[in-house]
């Protein structure tokens, strides 16, 4: 009989600490994921996250962004046991404290930092060991990154030379400063959250994990989630949850279920014939996303990585290292360092956050750049703009329609010219001056209108969708702070969508966090 205790959609960051958790505590849990299982080489080899891989990434559009001079934005999402920590780049950034007593103060009861900071510890396995800040026992493996490229302890000695401090626990005492970020890899591997929470379960009684299925809707009885609808090829087939279904397919698909399922704003659901159970106008609104600009560099330093035969050669030889050894240049992250400091009087935290890429990157790294050179993003860590993500056909299997709406506030585009002013004066350090380097966008950065244009011409995303199922106190809220959906029974969601507001950096361990949080959750309401 398909019958679980609980059913859990969507096997990412999220989705996989709360399927971990509760089969670890004695439930029997299903878990649907759309994707593979993600575990060959490609996958598990860091620095093969450069090539593209269309069976372990959905590759979303966005709709034409007016911020962006009308240009159509990317949205990597990862598909496949993992989800987004099998394909993102494994920076380890629980974002800052005062993210969570700001999420504390907007009324999200139990989430401020001293609330949150031993769910990040329990789920944690620092290499670094154990201490106030850190967990050595749990999952999820943080490791010092093996191998470094030159260029990357360059910047940070040009951040140094500028007067900025030098951080090395962006997730210790203070966020603030520059330094080489720690990196979800065990033993020169990615660790994504499968691996962490689910693999060790394989073929355990307890969890049946089911991959290449869809969820396409939630079967809700009497105001109760009853259980789940899944396509797999052609077929269709329900599986029932006798204690309840969590939602955790990420930023744009868990919205876009709720609403397949009837839970949304109700014009929206009526304009695609599908019948309303609960009118839910902030579920798929309020998605809040970093956008980011990448300032670039060419450079004749052949240390650097270079898209050239001799560099073709050195990454073949590494992929060679890497299968024998686990070290080398394929344990890469290419985000190797990095940075957070305040650009704009008054903000509370750190409003940048930099990624330093020893290589030259463009659209995403979807465009190759000839040669050697080095890349700095510079991202705003607390955007004001507010987008949506909206059904685009009664099929879950097609892309909804995504609207981030970069930069429609233009308090984003303020913070982001003084990010990308600042990315400029680090490279004119005499550490990064040795590298010889020609500014591939040479503008005259003084000029606020030419900036603003290189910006908007060139801005995208740097992947940290959040907010479309947000959590608060009020019933216009859709999830409440135990994460539990407003408006029906037994339904959770613990994914980055459940957000109120964007962290201040990288999204994947407060997802996991959340997915930590709601397992604690769901065991509690089951117990009661
Ligand atoms: C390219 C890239 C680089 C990134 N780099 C970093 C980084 O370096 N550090 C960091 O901290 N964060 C990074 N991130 C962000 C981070 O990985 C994500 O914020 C985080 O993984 C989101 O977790 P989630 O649980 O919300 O969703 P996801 O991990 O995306 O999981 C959602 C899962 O649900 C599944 N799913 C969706 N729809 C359905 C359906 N209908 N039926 C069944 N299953 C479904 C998906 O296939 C997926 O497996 C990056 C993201 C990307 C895309």
């Amino acid at each position: 009989m398909d019958e679980f205790d609980v059913v859990v959609v969507g096997g990412g960051s999220g989705g996989s600490a709360v399927a971990g958790r509760l089969a670890e505590a004695g439930k029997r849990v299903c878990l649907l994921e759309a994707g593979g299982r993600n575990n060959g080489m490609r996958i598990t080899t860091p620095g093969m996250l450069a090539i593209p891989n269309k069976a372990a990434n959905y590759m979303y559009d966005t709709v034409p962004q007016k911020g962006l001079n009308g240009r159509v934005g990317y949205q990597p999402r990862g598909k496949g046991l993992g989800g987004s920590s099998a394909i993102n780049a494994m920076v380890y950034i629980r974002g800052n404290k005062w993210d969570y007593d700001n999420w504390a103060a907007l009324g999200c009861t139990g989430w401020a930092y001293a609330d949150v900071l031993p769910y990040f510890k329990r789920a944690e396995h620092n290499v670094r060991g154990e201490s106030q800040y850190h967990g050595d026992d749990g999952p999820l493996w943080v490791s010092d990154q093996k191998y470094m490229n030159e260029g990357s302890l360059a910047f940070v000695e040009a951040a140094q030379q500028l007067q900025l401090p030098i951080n090395a626990d962006f997730n210790g005492e203070k966020q603030e400063g520059f330094g080489l970020y720690q990196v979800t890899q065990k033993d020169g591997e990615r660790w994504s959250a499968a691996r962490a929470y689910v693999e060790p379960r394989r073929g355990s009684a307890n969890l049946d994990t089911r991959i290449g299925v869809t969820v396409q809707k939630l079967e809700i009885e009497d105001g109760r989630v009853t259980g789940v609808t899944y396509s797999i090829g052609k077929r269709r087939r329900t599986v029932k949850a006798r204690g309840g279904v969590v939602l955790s397919a990420g930023a744009f698909n868990s919205p876009q279920i709720l609403m397949l399922s009837g839970i949304g704003p109700a014009q929206h659901l009526k304009e695609h014939g599908i019948e309303v159970v609960a009118d839910r106008q902030a579920v798929g609104a309020d998605l809040q996303d970093h956008i980011d600009y990448v300032s670039s560099w060419e450079s004749d330093n052949k240390g650097l990585i270079g898209s050239t035969l001799a560099g073709n050669i050195r990454m073949a030889k590494a992929i060679i290292e890497h299968r024998r050894k686990r070290t080398g240049i394929m344990t890469t992250p290419y985000a190797e360092a990095g940075g957070f400091w305040t650009v704009m009087p008054d903000a509370p935290a750190p409003d940048i956050q930099w990624h330093f890429v020893p290589a030259m990157l463009e659209d995403h790294g979807r465009t190759t750049v000839k040669g050697y050179g080095f890349s700095l993003h510079a991202c705003v860590l607390r955007p004001e703009s507010r987008g949506t993500v909206r059904l685009a056909s009664r099929d879950a299997k097609d892309a909804p329609r995504i609207d981030p709406n970069f930069l429609d506030d233009d308090r984003d585009i303020a913070t982001l010219r003084e990010g990308v002013r600042l990315s400029h004066r680090i490279v004119e350090s005499p550490a990064l001056q040795a590298y010889n380097p020609k500014d591939r966008y040479p503008i005259d950065l003084a000029d606020d209108a030419q900036l603003d244009e290189l910006i908007r011409s060139r801005a995208d995303t740097v992947y940290h969708p959040v907010g479309t199922c947000r959590m608060g106190p009020g019933e216009d809220d859709v999830v409440d702070p135990t994460l539990k959906v407003r408006g029906v029974e037994g339904l959770w969601v613990a994914d980055a969508s459940v957000m109120p507001r964007l962290v201040s950096g990288n999204t994947n361990a407060p997802s996991i966090m959340i997915g930590e949080r709601c397992a604690d959750f769901v065991k509690d309401a089951l117990a009661g």
